[in-house]
């Protein structure tokens, strides 16, 4: 479904700055796969996330979805079947339209543009059914800013609108990562209901070792721009925190430098 080889980025290349965030990763994505990444500080995974989602091109390597080469493919076209969500609140909703304008404008990705954002009944009864299943009371307030809302809500409905349409492939990057961890837990349970409600194909960074593990049929960890261990099936079910950071040093013959992934409840 995802087909990642030999994916390679520098930033600043032949300077005293030059940094190789991707060292040749290679990664390969089953329909449905719903993938936990999780790694040092800095070894990648953010790069590896731009990458697939066209914020900026690889300097070698390729990026295949469902076959089809998207290597170099502009970031706005690919955006037609990759839904993502970010850190950032902020992103990935209009602060000036109303919550139902926002669903609306998700609902046409794919679609072509434009400016009209209005909806039709059905529509306005079917975004009413998936807010009142956030359960955030949000159900009669269609009409309400998305600028005035809390980030637990925002990054919720930034969730909705990223699955509104089928996405081929769905990017979380730390989505809950600002949040406080009750609306954080919230978040996740929304996320679990939508990606297998779906059947989505996922990659969902983390910070939290926990929720890699608890998350997902299948999990990665980065190191220095390398994918240095990938389980799935069984093996990740019986993964412990302990049993992942031998794995790991074994693999990278690093210590896993990242104590917030150890200490985030
Ligand atoms: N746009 C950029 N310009 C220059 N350097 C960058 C850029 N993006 C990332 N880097 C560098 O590339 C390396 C990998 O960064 P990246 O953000 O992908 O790591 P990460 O695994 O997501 O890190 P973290 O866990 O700290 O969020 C880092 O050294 C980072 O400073």
């Amino acid at each position: 479904m995802l087909e990642i080889k030999d994916l390679r980025k520098t930033f600043f290349p032949h300077t005293p700055n030059e940094k190789k965030a991707l060292r040749g990763v290679n990664l390969t994505l089953e329909e449905g796969d719903f993938v936990t990444v999780i790694g040092s500080n800095g070894s990648g995974k953010s790069t590896l996330m731009n990458c697939i989602a066209g914020v900026f091109f690889p300097d070698k390597g390729s990026i295949r979805i469902n076959g089809d080469d998207v290597t170099r493919m502009p970031e706005h076209i690919r955006a037609r079947y990759i839904g993502r969500v970010f850190q950032d609140p902020m992103k990935g909703t209009a602060a000036e339209m109303q919550i139902a304008e926002n669903l609306a404008m998700a609902s046409r990705r794919g679609k072509p543009l434009s400016l009209r954002w209005s909806s039709s009944a059905n529509q306005i009864e079917q975004f009413k059914e998936l807010l009142r299943e956030l359960d955030l009371g949000l159900e009669n307030r269609l009409e309400t800013r998305i600028g005035t809302l809390s980030g637990g809500q925002r990054q919720s409905i930034t969730l909705l609108m990223a699955t509104l349409v089928r996405p081929k492939l769905l990017l979380l990057d730390e989505h809950t990562a600002a949040l406080d961890p009750k609306t954080a837990e919230k978040v996740l349970e929304l996320t679990q209901k939508r990606v297998s409600e779906g059947h989505l194909t996922t990659l969902m960074i983390t910070h939290n070792m926990r929720d890699a593990l608890r998350f997902g049929n299948r999990l990665i960890m980065m190191h220095e721009g390398r994918v240095v261990v990938d389980v799935g099936g069984e093996k990740k079910k019986n993964l412990t925190i302990q049993s992942l950071l031998e794995l790991f040093e074994k693999a990278s013959g690093a210590e896993f430098d990242n104590p917030e992934a150890l200490l985030t409840p």
